[in-house]
């Protein structure tokens, strides 16, 4: 049991239902001439897990970067339960939004409980002074924070490897570990980005189940990612990024049913598709072609 004053509990960040969290309202973001992000409105409620998709350079991640103060957004402004985001990211994380990497971005020569333990900076108020003369306070600190770290790998199912090397994970245990590091700077808002990227099927299947959980927490999910069965089965809502602009929102049936998404994945339909004169004249060709070679002799020969 937590006791000490200096941690939260398991549900810190959590917030009433229904409750918005994550309000972003015309947020631009341009690169010189380019315009990754264009004019986007977009909330995140408590208890929602909502997904984020779009082809290739949709703008999918620089908008995630303007959420987590990686980006100052050129225009617009984000704000998390009210309060517009400080514009460096530690200060973010500390806000109660916390993410993850497309490319995992763990510390490889550190154990697995160190790790995590490195996400809980942003939470425990010990300072340099306590930490240097490891006094009784900062002791307390430290065995409430080892005991969180370890709520939180037992959490993801990794209680078992917290003195393994992190760089010794593989790879889909890598991925738990840096969604635990996430947790422990106990968000109200969590922000997967392509959570499931070079997992197997049951690897996304137990990543699924933990996101669920992670939501029955109280934590708000955001996530990006290419996996589009994953997204569908995952999320109470899904928005879709087409060249920087939300093109469609809803839920997963309205968004897998919207032509606009599918013409956005797959291109316009062909303007000159064949009708059906087209395909018959080209199967009596074939038929044709079939008839000659047959009545050639010799013509298995030549071949
Ligand atoms: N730091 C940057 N400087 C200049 N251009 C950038 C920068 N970051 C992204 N872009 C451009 O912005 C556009 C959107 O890129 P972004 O990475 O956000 O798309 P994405 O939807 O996340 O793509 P993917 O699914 O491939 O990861 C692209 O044209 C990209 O080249």
């Amino acid at each position: 049991m937590t006791t000490d004053t200096t941690t939260k509990d398991a549900t810190a960040g959590a917030s009433a239902p229904g409750e918005v969290v994550l309000d972003a309202r015309g947020v631009t973001m341009r690169f010189g001439g380019l315009t990754a992000v264009r004019n986007v409105d977009f909330t995140v409620k408590s208890g929602e897990i909502v997904g984020l998709i779009g082809p290739n350079g949709a703008g999918k991640t620089t908008f995630f970067n303007c959420l987590t103060g990686l980006y100052i957004p050129t225009e617009g402004e984000v704000r998390y339960k009210g309060n517009v985001l400080p514009p460096k990211s530690y200060k973010v994380t500390a806000a109660g939004i916390a993410r993850t990497f497309q490319n995992i971005r763990l510390f490889a020569n550190m154990t697995v409980l160190e790790n995590v333990l490195v996400g809980r900076h942003t939470r425990t108020k010990e300072g340099l002074w306590s930490a240097l003369l490891r006094g009784p306070g900062f002791h307390k600190a430290e065995a409430a924070s080892r005991e969180r770290a370890m709520e939180l790998l037992e959490f993801v199912g990794l209680a078992g490897k917290a003195d393994h090397l992190a760089r010794n994970l593989p790879y889909g245990e890598q991925r738990k570990l840096e969604i635990a590091r996430a947790l422990a700077s106990e968000p109200g808002l969590l922000l997967l980005d392509e959570p499931t990227a070079g997992m197997n099927p049951q690897e996304t299947r137990a990543t699924e189940e933990l996101v669920f959980a992670i939501r029955d927490k109280g934590i708000a999910v955001l996530v990006i990612e290419h996996d589009m069965r994953f997204i569908f089965n995952l999320c109470d809502r899904v928005a879709v990024l087409v060249q920087g602009e939300k093109l469609v929102e809803g839920d997963s049936a309205t968004v897998q049913g919207d032509e606009r998404v599918i013409a956005a994945y797959l291109g316009e339909p062909f303007e000159d598709a064949p009708g059906d004169e087209e395909v018959a004249e080209v199967e009596a060709a074939e038929a044709q072609a079939e008839t000659t070679t047959d009545a050639a002799p010799g013509k298995e020969n030549d071949r």
